[in-house]
């Protein structure tokens, strides 16, 4: 039985990313030895869509996993039919240690964080420059998203003939975060998918953006035609004549050069769940400035034992970085428009 979230198909159970890789959360069972590794690539109403070996095979979580969820870009092992071939189902028996996790909260109350994809190396925060207005707030949020699981982020500015990237790249200098330009023009003559790929390149990347931004035009640029979420491999593997589910989806970028996953469902991250501990992490010049904090400090301005103030002024580091640590914890508060 379920009892909280609206998408079967993410992962609701509270999980840490585990960097030092210390306490593995499952173990490979002896009866399990005959077992081959996969990947999940989708997931539709409790069918995982997996790669196995080169083949895409459709599973179900084994009853002994209990609650937790197998979700997108997740290492699992799988026994059972795993020929791939047509109303064939597979079992999943374990899910692998993730080395990140893209998670959201449905709303910024709900204490229950959901996984929407594992394993990602890169966050790529798609922002259009112009219609629609970018909006700092949200790119921010996206950010400690990214920080607090573990992944890269990564701008993609969109629209640039419509409008210029430097005041927004202003904002985002301090933060050192990679990112990359694209206008119609170069949608159009290749230079854009260029441009992105080299960025991609041997990562998984998922992609999050608002409605209208053009994250599916430089999708479908990056992945090959067959592959696209329209007529991609949802529909060739169930048969189904639309693409319903919420899921996230992995795309291969081709030549083993890495994966696009796409995330339609998710627009916006409710940080409920943030520790303000694990985005300093991101921050490694102020990170041990922070150890002589009082305990539990959220290092913001109203903090008057805060002791990044003192690091800062020391001439540790950069006073723009503090600023924007600060504004970034600033946004786990939501507003409306979040
Ligand atoms: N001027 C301009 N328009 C663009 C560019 N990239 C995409 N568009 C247009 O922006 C509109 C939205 O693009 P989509 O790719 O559908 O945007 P999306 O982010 O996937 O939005 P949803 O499909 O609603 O999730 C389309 O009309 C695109 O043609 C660009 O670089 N410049
Ligand atoms: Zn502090």
């Amino acid at each position: 039985m379920r009892r909280y979230g609206k998408n079967p198909d993410e992962d609701d159970i509270r999980v840490r990313p585990n960097p030092k890789g210390n306490r593995p959360r499952t173990h490979t069972r002896p009866k399990h030895e005959d077992a081959q590794e996969g990947m999940v690539l989708t997931v539709d109403r409790g069918r995982l869509t997996c790669l196995v070996d080169g083949r895409t095979v459709m599973a179900m979580k084994a009853r002994e996993l209990g609650r937790k969820a197998a979700v997108v870009g997740d290492q699992v092992s799988l026994v059972g039919d795993l020929s791939g071939d047509k109303d064939t189902l597979a079992r999943i028996v374990r899910i692998g240690r993730r080395t990140s996790v893209l998670r959201r909260t449905a709303d910024d109350d709900d204490p229950y964080e959901r996984v929407v994809v594992a394993n990602a190396d890169q966050l790529a925060i798609v922002t259009a420059l112009a219609d629609p207005e970018p909006r700092p707030r949200m790119i921010d949020r996206c950010l400690v998203a990214a920080y607090d699981g573990g992944l890269s982020p990564l701008l993609v500015l969109t629209k640039s003939d419509l409008a210029s990237p430097d005041e927004l790249l202003e904002a985002y200098t301090p933060l050192g975060v990679p990112y990359v330009v694209t206008s119609r023009e170069e949608l159009e003559n290749g230079d854009a998918a260029e441009g992105v790929r080299a960025l991609l390149d041997g990562k998984v990347t998922a992609f999050v953006g608002h409605s209208g931004v053009g994250k599916t035009t430089l999708v479908n640029a990056l992945v090959a035609k067959d592959r696209r979420r329209t007529t991609g491999v949802v529909n060739a593997v169930t048969g189904r004549g639309r693409h319903t589910t919420t899921s996230a989806l992995a795309l291969p970028l081709g030549d083993d050069r890495g994966w696009v996953v796409d995330t339609p469902g998710v627009r916006s991250f409710g940080l409920h769940h943030v520790d303000p501990s694990r985005v300093i992490n991101a921050f490694p010049d102020l990170q041990p400035g922070a150890e002589n904090c009082p305990r539990g400090c959220t290092h913001d301005s109203r903090e008057t034992e805060c002791a990044l103030d003192a690091w800062v002024a020391e001439g540790h580091a950069d006073p723009a970085r503090l600023d924007s640590l600060r504004r970034l914890l600033a946004t786990r508060e939501r507003r409306e428009g979040d």
